[in-house]
């Protein structure tokens, strides 16, 4: 048994709770959490139960998470004071179960940005690196210090690793609590060993009050803690020092067999067996209940002590300025994306160049011209905009989590990605135009040229920030996936060529106002026919003259002039920024 009571006495935090019952909107009648009291003080703390009994609940309620449509009633005190998630974004740390992360940072990238965004903008460089050193020593992660982290597709550092590395993530600001939900889930029984000592030395030092769940430890882990929190379907059946757990279930009546691991037994008596009688199951919950007193609970605990140390955010131009270099590190680091974007423009400008090689001045030229003008502009975009649907769920979710943290604010975050991606988006549009515009031999002047290219960055634009915006509203890659189509067939079916801009349906006009396929296309399309003069061959004559001789003819005859070129190059912009002014908002009230 390691029950400290020094510890308790020099922690700076008491979280104290009186009739405390969660329920939920999805059945409000069955409460989670049931009219539960008690009191944390400073140590190792672990909340066991069979799964469902509502540990993640009370960290989470504790922590001020629950997840929308969950509210609790009763009161919750952080050294006898009321508390919100504000208060405690500026003291503790939570990790939770899937401990999502940057997987294209290293280790100590990965701290050091954590340590920018979240120290006091007032503490020296030195001071804030000897902070991420600090945590790595402490975490033991000093040999992956410069290992990317990895993600499901990219081998980076181990299970383990990961999970100190999120402890490691939160100690930087020296919190005064650190919930952890499950931190030994998916480790082996030394790796999670090995991070509970870390834990334990932690909550020893008396800097951090350790709170954490845990679903059935080996009996040296268990040997750890220094108090335990039992619940068994939302109640509480044991608080208090974890050594002391297997005598009073003793003295229930629930001895522990010899050479048992003890979280083993409680675990089996607190669990009900697969077809256990619920009568039986719920005599040996009420003969526990009978036993355990609770503590009689003072909401007031801990207001003697010292006030918590109130952290503010970073101001808004530092944070841009962190959060655009660790954007830049990542795109650098995700080169093959990078690089594949820019082949796929170079493989279908080759091919697009070849199909549509020379296509000339001809009368026949003139319907090829708005074949080969529109088929650049429904393949601008596409790549990227896919990639961005693909990536940015997951992206988005570890922004909802470092927001939660305190971290930084949305709009700073939003920018600082806006920027970088548009930096990253540059490229493959101007290798696609150099080839396909010369392949296809458009109207050779350097003006048209760059008013082309220029057209097809906006078109690269305007399709991601339409992915940007539906992942941010869809929220998920599933109804994303299902969604950006439609927009895109939408964009594509009023872009102007299968029906000109001039005879589209009045009625649809609010769905074509959208189509940024449709500016770009008539964009383009101004740009090459201006100025352009038409050959006939003299079976093509009528009246001794050619049908059509000019540029300018055609733009009529389409309908393509219901705008200038600088209109539509205008209305792209503006596409571009409503669709990131949504995505944003999105981004900002959609927390779920
Ligand atoms: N958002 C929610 N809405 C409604 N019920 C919920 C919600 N989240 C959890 N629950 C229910 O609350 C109960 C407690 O869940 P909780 O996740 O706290 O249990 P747990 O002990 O942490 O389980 P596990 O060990 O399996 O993670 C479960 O019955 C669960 O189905």
């Amino acid at each position: 048994m390691t029950f400290t009571p020094h510890v308790e006495e020099q922690s700076k935090a008491v979280l104290s709770w009186k009739h405390l019952t969660v329920r939920s909107k999805r059945s409000p009648e069955k409460a989670l959490l049931k009219d539960l009291s008690g009191n944390i003080t400073g140590g190792f703390w672990s909340l066991m139960g069979p799964s469902g009994s509502g540990k993640s609940t009370l960290v989470n309620t504790l922590a001020c998470r629950l997840t929308p449509g969950m509210w609790f009633e009763g009161e919750i005190r952080l050294n006898g004071r009321m508390y919100c998630l504000h208060d405690l974004k500026c003291m503790s740390g939570y990790v939770m179960q899937d401990d999502l992360m940057n997987g294209a940072l290293t280790v100590w990238e990965t701290l050091f940005y954590a340590g920018e965004l979240r120290l006091p903008h007032d503490m020296t460089v030195e001071h804030r690196r000897e902070r991420v050193e600090e945590s790595i020593v402490e975490m033991g992660i000093g040999h992956v210090r410069d290992v990317v982290v990895g993600d499901s597709l990219h081998k980076g550092i181990s299970g383990g690793e990961r999970k100190r590395l999120a402890v490691a993530m939160e100690l930087i600001t020296h919190p005064v609590l650190l919930f952890l939900d499950e931190p030994t889930s998916g480790l082996d029984s030394v790796t999670a060993l090995s991070l509970c000592s870390k834990l334990k030395s932690l909550a020893a030092s008396g800097r951090t009050t350790v709170i954490c769940t845990i679903h059935q430890p080996q009996s040296k882990l268990f040997a750890l803690f220094d108090n335990l929190i039992l619940l068994k379907a939302g109640e509480i059946v044991y608080l208090g020092p974890a050594g002391k757990a297997v005598s009073f279930f003793e003295k229930a009546g629930f001895p522990c067999p010899p050479m048992t691991n003890p979280a083993d037994h409680l675990m089996d008596v607190i669990t009900p067996e697969l077809g256990e009688d619920a009568d039986i199951a719920k005599a040996k919950g009420d003969r526990l209940k009978k036993y355990f007193t609770p503590k009689v609970v003072d909401l007031h605990a801990g207001s003697d002590r010292p006030a918590m140390p109130m952290r503010q955010l970073i101001p808004w131009p530092k944070q841009f300025h962190v959060l655009f270099r660790r954007s830049l590190q990542e795109h650098r680091r995700k080169w093959v994306q990078v690089a594949t974007q820019i082949l796929n423009s170079i493989l279908m400008s080759i091919l697009i160049g070849f199909v549509f090689y020379r296509i000339g001045d001809s009368q026949a030229s003139i319907s090829v011209r708005q074949a080969v003008l529109f088929f650049c502009v429904i393949n601008q975009g596409i790549f990227a905009s896919l990639e961005t649907i693909n990536s940015f769920p997951s992206e988005r979710a570890l922004t909802l989590r470092e927001r939660a943290a305190g971290t930084y604010n949305v709009s700073a975050y939003f920018l600082a990605k806006t920027a970088t991606d548009t930096l990253f988006q540059l490229l493959p549009p101007v290798v696609f135009s150099a080839i396909v515009y010369h392949l296809v031999g458009l109207q050779d002047t350097p003006e048209k040229f760059w008013v082309f290219t220029g057209f097809m960055i906006l078109c690269q634009l305007s399709a991601t920030s339409l992915a940007t915006m539906v992942s941010c509203v869809a929220r998920t890659t599933d109804l994303s996936v299902v969604v950006l189509p439609l927009f895109i067939e939408i964009g594509r079916l009023f872009g102007g060529y299968f029906l000109p801009p001039a005879q589209l349906p009045l009625y649809f006009s609010w769905l074509y106002a959208l189509s940024y396929v449709k500016y770009t296309y008539v964009g383009i399309a101004q740009n090459e026919l201006s100025g352009l003069k038409f050959t006939c061959l003299p079976s093509e004559l009528v009246d001794a003259a050619c049908p059509i001789s000019s540029g300018e003819e055609v733009i009529k005859r389409l309908g393509l002039d219901f705008i200038t070129r600088d209109q539509a190059a205008g209305i792209l912009i503006l596409l571009v920024v409503i669709c990131r002014v949504v995505a944003y908002l999105g981004l900002r009230f959609i927390k779920w």
